[in-house]
């Protein structure tokens, strides 16, 4: 009903008010647009879901999302392929891990600050019920 359309409304903006932070931190900013598979063809052949903050901006303006948690999951994504696919003892694969890990454990320090577990729980309960 009308209520839960508002709570996906705030629900909307704080994920777009979150991904816009990581999207403008420079240490992210290999994150920020899908792998180039024309310049990676491998790309596909080892991770099976890319995932990128601007697919993340898009999925929020689709209502892809109905729970932080499934928000959590994509941006989980990015951070376990990036893993995947450059995990070698080189400088640029350790500098692309290293920013991946920065990645994962800065939307969820923002997520323990700012989300109140009782708003998740009625986006939870939204989700079960549709
Ligand atoms: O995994 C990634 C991105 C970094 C986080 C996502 N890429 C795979 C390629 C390997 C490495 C160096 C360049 O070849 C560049 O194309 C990529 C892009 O970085």
């Amino acid at each position: 009903e009308e209520q839960e359309e508002d709570t996906l409304r705030e629900l909307r903006l704080f994920l777009r008010s979150v991904t816009e932070r990581l999207a403008l931190d420079r240490r992210f900013k290999a994150f920020t647009k899908p792998v180039d598979i024309e310049e990676v063809p491998d790309y596909c052949t080892v991770v099976k879901q890319p995932m990128d903050l601007s697919t993340v901006l898009t999925k929020i303006d689709v209502h892809s999302y109905v729970t932080v948690k499934e928000f959590l999951h994509d941006v989980d994504l990015i951070w376990k392929n990036a893993l995947e696919y450059n995990p070698d003892s080189n400088p640029t694969d350790r500098q692309i891990r290293h920013r991946a890990c920065a990645l994962k454990d800065t939307v969820h320090s923002i997520i323990r600050d700012e989300l109140d577990e009782d708003f998740e729980k009625i986006c939870q309960k939204i989700r079960e019920s549709r």
